[in-house]
């Protein structure tokens, strides 16, 4: 592909320097990343957290890059190096013109919580009226014949296209992706082509990445403001602290706006009872009456299916059709998952709360079925936001009867550290530093009546300490612990 063609028509910029022979340069392949630049490719310089790509182009040019497009550039090495003030944006909007296809009907979910949910249920609704659908996010690739573990919840747009590209190909036309803050803040998304887009909510989370609160909900509202095609369905759960901004920003892009909710207007809640194992409810959809049933636990499952449904009705799919499909849903892994129970019956789950509102949520939710104690085993991850780690420990000790405090991927930070300042707002919590015998610990305390949590790592399968990753799964030692009772 010519690199002209790359650029199409949305940088000027860049077109006005491509002319003469440099508009008929060839790129075989595009990246962000010097150390994978095959000759031929196109190598884009963008600005991170941790290096400037801008550092690399020598680099990239001595490993054969055929041009360089970066923000700031000064290299006179005898390869093209183009000047552009944006270069992450045209990063995602390269790597979609060259990977060139992408499912007809993408949908982008973004709040602090409930993404990965959101997606999934969104993915099962499409399948269940018989489309080919899948689902991209926290925990990888869903589609039909794959279900691929994945690492960042909103990849890098060249891994992003060239997937996309494999997924038309293999004839899925409808895809549900999660558009997380980093994501949306880097330009990942820039490239996809939307249909819809969906906020869930609002709490605090990543803020060793975002100055303020309000820095965050920018990035969020990046969806309705800069990608979603103006006039566009923006499905918005109408009930969280933050609705009224997400409407507003939703608003002023032109969306259609669709709210969902108890306060919402194209799918309204009028009723709501929560079981342990299901949710049912009563929704008013126009002058049209269901009652919806998600076997699902956990209160906040209903916020989730209603906003997966309301995407799936703005992309062709009926209300009775959405609402009978949440019957069948399956709950993302590791997202308040029942994983077994004891002979007497207490209750062992394993949940990915890993910020303060979901694991309030999380444990508000099992109390009211919980007539005996409420055990919960957390920790928080090493190189992120460190301010919820105390906040995380209070809620911790006042919503759950008893806390064990553990790690879960310290990264390049001292476990112990991470600890203490979780302890600090958890009063009374014990600590286990080893997670596997903070697990083992909690099931071994387990009486009838009780219920218990084990939040923060979901689906993962890793524990990552330093740079290594070992294998762990909370799954697995749950079932161990409970195995050996
Ligand atoms: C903080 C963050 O978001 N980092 C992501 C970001 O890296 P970065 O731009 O900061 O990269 P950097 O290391 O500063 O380097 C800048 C540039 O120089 C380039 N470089 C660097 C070295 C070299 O030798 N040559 C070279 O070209 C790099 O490839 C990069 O393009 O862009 C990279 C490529 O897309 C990501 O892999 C990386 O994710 C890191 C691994 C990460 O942990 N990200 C997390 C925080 C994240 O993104 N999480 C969100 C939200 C999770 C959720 O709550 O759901 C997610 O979407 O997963
Ligand atoms: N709508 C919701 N409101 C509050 N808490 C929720 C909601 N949905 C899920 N949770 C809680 O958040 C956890 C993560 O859910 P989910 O993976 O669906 O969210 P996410 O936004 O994808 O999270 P992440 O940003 O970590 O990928 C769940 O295990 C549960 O504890
Ligand atoms: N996608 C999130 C998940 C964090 C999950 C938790 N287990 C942790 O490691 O902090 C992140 O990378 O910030
Ligand atoms: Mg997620």
């Amino acid at each position: 592909m010519k690199i002209k063609d790359l650029a199409g028509t949305s940088f000027p910029e860049l077109s006005a320097q491509l002319t003469g022979d440099a508009s008929d340069i060839e790129i075989g392949g595009i990246t962000a990343d010097s150390r994978e630049v095959k000759p031929g490719d196109l190598f884009v310089a963008v600005a991170g957290t941790k290096a400037n790509g801008a550092a690399y182009i020598a680099d990239a040019i001595a490993r054969g890059a055929a041009a360089v497009v970066a923000a700031d550039a000064h290299v006179d090495a005898g390869t093209p190096v183009f000047s552009l003030s944006e270069p992450r944006r045209f990063l995602a909007k390269a790597a979609a013109a060259f990977y060139g296809r992408q499912p007809e009907t993408m949908v982008a979910v973004t709040g602090t919580a409930g993404k990965t949910s959101v997606a999934s249920f969104t993915r099962q609704i499409w399948a269940h009226s018989g489309l080919s659908a899948a689902m991209i996010g926290t925990t990888g690739v869903v589609a039909p014949g794959r279900n691929e573990y994945g690492s960042l919840t909103t990849p890098d747009p060249v891994s992003l296209h060239k997937l996309l590209a494999e997924l038309a190909g293999e004839g899925v036309t409808h895809a549900a992706m999660e558009a997380s803050s980093h994501g949306l803040d880097q330009n990942r998304l820039d490239g996809v082509r939307l249909a819809a887009a969906a906020f869930t909510n609002l709490g605090r989370d990543h803020m060793d990445y975002h100055p303020t609160v309000e820095h965050y909900m920018a990035s969020k509202m990046r969806l309705f403001g800069a990608l979603l095609p103006k006039g566009s369905p923006a499905v918005i759960f109408a009930d969280d602290q933050w609705s009224a901004e997400a409407i507003a920003a939703a608003r002023k892009a032109g969306q259609d706006v669709r709210t969902v909710g108890r306060n919402g207007d194209f799918i309204s809640l009028k009723r709501v009872e929560h079981f342990r194992h299901k949710q049912s409810a009563e929704v008013h959809v126009g002058d049209d009456i269901f009652e919806i049933h998600v076997p699902l636990a956990g209160d906040f499952q209903v916020a989730n299916a209603l906003v997966a449904a309301g995407l799936a009705m703005s992309t062709g799919i009926t209300a009775k059709a959405a609402f009978s499909a949440l019957e069948k849903l399956q709950g993302a892994s590791g997202r308040l998952e029942l994983v077994g129970q004891t002979r007497d019956g207490a209750l062992a789950y394993v949940d990915y709360a890993h910020k303060p509102d979901a694991l309030a949520n999380v444990l508000e939710s099992v109390r009211p079925f919980t007539t005996g104690r409420v055990i919960i085993v957390f920790g928080c991850g090493g190189d992120r936001d460190k301010g919820k780690r105390p906040i995380m420990g209070e809620i911790a000790s006042r919503l759950a009867d008893v806390v064990i405090v553990t790690d879960d991927n310290p990264r390049s930070e001292v476990p112990e550290v991470i600890r203490a300042e979780i302890m600090a707002g958890a009063n009374g919590a014990t600590e286990i530093a080893d997670r596997a015998e903070a697990i083992r610990t909690a099931v071994g305390m387990l009486k009838t009546g009780d219920t218990l949590i084990v939040a923060g790592k979901g689906h993962e399968e890793g524990q990552t300490i330093g740079s290594v990753t070992l294998p762990f799964s909370d799954h697995a030692e749950v079932r161990k612990a409970l195995g050996g009772l």
